[in-house]
């Protein structure tokens, strides 16, 4: 499926979950067999030459898993907070709609592994970086991010690119 294919599979809803806000919904692109399976693959090609698949509660675990299995890594979960049975480290973060915080298990990567992170929506980049600040403590080496949408209106790209993470977006939404 072409690129075009897949963006006419995300629904858009308009002032959820606050007025105001273009919702762009993956659940009719995942809905579609063909059309997750082709998103995987072009985020698994993406991020192929890291050692493991980092991505965020909840939407991140659709593709982050997804890629992961695909390519035969580890998937490291980051995880909303009072999730995660072990010691964690956190950060809190802001996202287009409202504040958050993200956690993960410090002893899940080794030192310098590579680790890439793939999520559905890249927007203003709060929880990306979040997810890059968490993963960079625990002693990861972050230099690749994978997205379905970019919204760029939102300057998620520029602001990962400043903290020298590689995003590359299978489609945008822009204007509206
Ligand atoms: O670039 P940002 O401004 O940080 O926005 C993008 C994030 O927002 C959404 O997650 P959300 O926090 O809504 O949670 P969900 O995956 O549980 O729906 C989306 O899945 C991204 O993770
Ligand atoms: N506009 C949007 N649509 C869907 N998920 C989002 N996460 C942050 N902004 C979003």
């Amino acid at each position: 499926m072409t690129p075009d294919e897949l963006k006419a599979l995300v629904r858009t809803i308009p002032d959820f979950p606050k007025r105001g806000i273009q919702f762009r919904d993956i659940t009719t692109l995942i809905g579609n067999g063909r059309g997750f399976s082709a998103s995987v693959e072009w985020l698994a090609e993406r991020v192929e030459g890291s050692q493991a698949i980092a991505g965020m509660e909840a939407r991140g675990f659709i593709f982050g898993a997804a890629v992961a299995a695909h390519l035969g890594l580890p998937f490291l979960p980051i995880r909303k907070p009072g999730k995660l049975p072990c010691n964690t480290i956190g950060v809190d973060y802001e996202l287009e709609y409202g504040l958050d915080r993200l956690e993960m298990d410090p002893l899940a990567v080794t030192p310098g592994q590579p680790v890439a992170i793939v999520d559905d929506l890249l927007a203003t980049g709060g929880t990306a970086l979040a997810a890059t600040k968490l993963l960079r403590q625990a002693g990861a080496a972050v230099s690749r991010a994978a997205f379905v949408i970019d919204l760029p209106d939102l300057g998620g790209g520029r602001r990962l690119a400043e903290v020298d993470v590689k995003v590359d977006s299978l489609m945008s939404f822009e204007g509206d």
